[in-house]
Parts: C-alpha cells; sequence; structure tokens
C-alpha cells in the first residue's frame, strides 16, 4: 500500500470516513475487503475477440462493432495493452483467455483439437512475472468447423473434434492452475442453435449432454480447475433455439458439481441476474459471473457504473464475495479498447465499493420490521453518500490515478503507440 500525498484526496476521505462511521460503516474495512476481490480481465476486449489464427472473422453469433485504430495484432501487442490497462486499475487481478489465443512458435500451428500447455507458456509467463492468475475457454466460435453447430453436431465428426478441444482445454487450465498455484476457471459457452423453429429440441441437447460428460470424463485435478458452464437466450442467427439454454446448464452444473455461470447479457432484457445470485447460492458453493451491458440485447457494450452492476456487485457482497466468480466480457471496437477495459474493470470495482459501504445489517433490519419507508429513504439518501472519495483513497493506495486523471496516459499510449499500427 502507497501513502497518500494528495492532501485534498487525504482530507476528503478523511470526511467520508466520519460520514460513513456515523452510519456504523468503517470504510478502512471496506477498501480491504475490495482488495481482495479479483475480476477476470477478459483479453479479448483488446482485438475485437480477433484471436492469433488465421482465421480471425468472429462468428457465433457474437458481434465486436467499430473500426477504432490500435487493434491488438499479435501476442506482442496484446500484452503490452493488458500491462497498460492492469497499470491504471487497482488491485491484483486475473486474465482470461480463450483458445484462439494460442502462441504457436515458429509457425508451428495446430488446429483446436491438438492444443497443448506448451502453446500458452508464453501467457503463463506473462503472468508469472506479473502475479496474476489465468482463467481460460475453449473456443467453439470463429473455425470452419463451428459453421452449423459444435459440440451438439449431429455430425459425429466435427462433435469429436469438438469435444477433443473441450479435453485438450482441460489440460491447459490444469497447466495454469499448476504452474501459477492459483486456480483456473475453465468456462464453456457454445453458440449452436437454431434461427427457425426446431423439429426436436431434445436431440441437440442430449448430444451435448455426452459432448459434456466426455471432455469431463478427462483425468484432471478438480481441485485446482473449476469448470464453469455459460448459457445464453439467443445469439444472432439461432433467435429460436438455444441448445445451451440456461435450464440445461443450471441443471448439468448442478448434477456435476460444476459452476453455472451467469452473463447478465444472456437473458431476457427484463430478467435480472443480481436477483439470481442468491438462489444459485443457496444450492451452490459458488456461482460465476459474466458482467457486461446488454443494451437491447446482448450487445456486449463496456460495463459502466449504472444500477444494473451495483444491483450484482450488493448481491456479491451480501451473498459473500468468495462465493462469486467474477469475470467481465464485453468487446467495443468502436473506442479505445484499453481505456473500455479500464472503464469496465473499475466500474465493476466501484460498484462493489458501494455495496461494501452500505450500511448492510441496518438495512435488513429496516426489511425484516417491515419499516419499508425508512428503508426506501436510507437507500436512496445512501446513493449520494461520498463513495467518491473513498475510491479516491483506494486508487491512491495502490499507486494508480485517481478521478479521471489516468485518461491522459490512455491519450499518451493511442499518439505514442496504438495510432502507429495502422
Ligand atoms: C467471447 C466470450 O467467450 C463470449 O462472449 C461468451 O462468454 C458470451 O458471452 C457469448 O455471448
Ligand atoms: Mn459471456
Amino acid at each position: 500500500m502507497t501513502e497518500v500525498k494528495n492532501e485534498r484526496i487525504k482530507r476528503a476521505y478523511q470526511l467520508a470516513k466520519e460520514q460513513y462511521g456515523e452510519i456504523g460503516v468503517d470504510t478502512d474495512a471496506a477498501i480491504n475487503e475490495l482488495n481482495e476481490i479479483s475480476i477476470s480481465m477478459h483479453c479479448w476486449q483488446g482485438d475485437d475477440v480477433a484471436g492469433f489464427e488465421d482465421n480471425t472473422e468472429l462468428s457465433g453469433g457474437i458481434q465486436a462493432t467499430g473500426n477504432y485504430p490500435g487493434r491488438a495484432r499479435n501476442p506482442e501487442e496484446l500484452m503490452a495493452d493488458i500491462d497498460k490497462a492492469l497499470s491504471l486499475i487497482p488491485g491484483i487481478h486475473r486474465i482470461n483467455l480463450h483458445a484462439n489465443y494460442a502462441i504457436f512458435k515458429d509457425g508451428a500451428k495446430v488446429d483446436r483439437n491438438k492444443l497443448e500447455p506448451k502453446h500458452f507458456k508464453k501467457w503463463v509467463e506473462f503472468a508469472k512475472e506479473r502475479g496474476l492468475g489465468l482463467d481460460f475457454n475453449p473456443t467453439f466460435f470463429s473455425h470452419p468447423k463451428a459453421a452449423d453447430a459444435t459440440l451438439s453436431s449431429e455430425d459425429e465428426e466435427i462433435r469429436k473434434f469438438w469435444i477433443e478441444h473441450g479435453q485438450a482445454c482441460l489440460r491447459i487450465s490444469e497447466y495454469f492452475a499448476t504452474e501459477l498455484g492459483k486456480n483456473c476457471t475453465m468456462n464453456i459457452w457454445i453458440p449452436d442453435g437454431f434461427k427457425d423453429v426446431p423439429a426436436d429440441r431434445l436431440a441437440p441437447r442430449a448430444r451435448l449432454k455426452d459432448s459434456l460428460d466426455q471432455i469431463l470424463a478427462v483425468d484432471y485435478d478438480k481441485s485446482k480447475v473449476d469448470v464453469a458452464v455459460e448459457s445464453k437466450v439467443f445469439g444472432i442467427g439461432v433467435e429460436s433455439y438455444t441448445v445451451g439454454s440456461h435450464e440445461f446448464y443450471m441443471n448439468y452444473a448442478a448434477k456435476n458439481d460444476l459452476l453455472c455461470l451467469l452473463d447478465n447479457g444472456h437473458y431476457h432484457p427484463t430478467e435480472s441476474v443480481a436477483d439470481k445470485i442468491s438462489s444459485m447460492l443457496l444450492f451452490s458453493d459458488k456461482v460465476a459471473l459474466h458482467v457486461t451491458r446488454p443494451v437491447r440485447w446482448d450487445s456486449d457494450h463496456v460495463v459502466l457504473f449504472d444500477d444494473e452492476t451495483k444491483e450484482i456487485a450488493k448481491e456479491i457482497i451480501v451473498n459473500g464475495s468468495e462465493k462469486v466468480i467474477l469475470a467481465l466480457d464485453f468487446f467495443d471496437a468502436s473506442i479505445n479498447r484499453i481505456s473500455a477495459w479500464v472503464v469496465g474493470m473499475r466500474n465493476m470495482q466501484k460498484a462493489l465499493l458501494s455495496a461494501l459501504l452500505l450500511p448492510k445489517d441496518k438495512l435488513a433490519q429496516l426489511q425484516n420490521s417491515r419499516q419499508l419507508s425508512e428503508l426506501m429513504m436510507l437507500q436512496e439518501e445512501l446513493k449520494l453518500y461520498p463513495v467518491g472519495a473513498v475510491w479516491n483513497y483506494f486508487c491512491e493506495i495502490n499507486d494508480v490515478p485517481a478521478k479521471e486523471d489516468w485518461f491522459e496516459e490512455i491519450r499518451e499510449y493511442e499518439q505514442e503507440v496504438l495510432i502507429k499500427r495502422d
């Protein structure tokens, strides 16, 4: 922890500490707890989910729109951009990799079913040098064999290929965890589905279930790798039926002791992922999240400090942050990509801080005694408490710029590095 030199930030923090103290909230404790929460920062914001294979065209019903200059085009650029982002984000976090970010030595490329730990050695070195954890995702899209379906394919050759890919990714995830001494979450998301009304909803799901069983039959160390499964309501081109639906994965996860991953862009627009967390955690030890911002659909906009994010953060804190495997998932190619990472990560942390600064016992007591007018009043008044003063102090002790001061560094990096890439 760095000593805070900025006198104004120090003074504002002292006043905030007093104000929160009056309602029984310990700001120092909130800061300490926030420092313990690591967020998995998704590598794919840096290059519009392109990856390092020959085919960088995005498929699978997801889209990165925009053409802002400076997309990372290779591992060196992506790693440099991640470094830049992390230097502006307080705390120690994890990096979330996709399998299509394998790094092949001397052009010795292999297809996805033949991937091995050695193809991710450079990422492990990168993470080790920085004390970061790594999470992982098999990539079941942006590939000629994913044109129709992957793990639910009716073509047994295709299905076998993707099962082997999943198995290869389990071995890589275990390698990450062993090398880094930190658990690796391996998340499975597939885009399979139908544009129009299917004749048979059962068979594709039965094949997906069998494929997952075969992937998980690999002998891997369950104490090191936490497998998650991510559902979706629909994607572009598969609007009528998604094989990996919420009910499918919630049941599959519960039955096989896996993590169920909730992406808040993957439900009907009026459904609240915040509301689902407590229900999941009454029946499972842990739940995994992809925090994103769906605008009208699963658009994967940058996470803001908005009501939905704050409500999710509130549930993370109330239920216990150690029970939630937290990752971000957005990809915006229309703005500076490093700024997108920093805004999203800092906003997630701001939302967590706001939740940590709530007098949760007092609020629960008002709810339990049905003093609902006072509950509403207090929840509203709390919105204008000085969370910003605590946030600025948190940034300073973590030696990253407070307020908007970090953006100057983005501007400089854009001029000195990004602009020269195109
Ligand atoms: C690239 C990610 O794996 C992907 O976004 C997935 O997590 C998802 O949310 C698809 O809509
Ligand atoms: Mn997701």
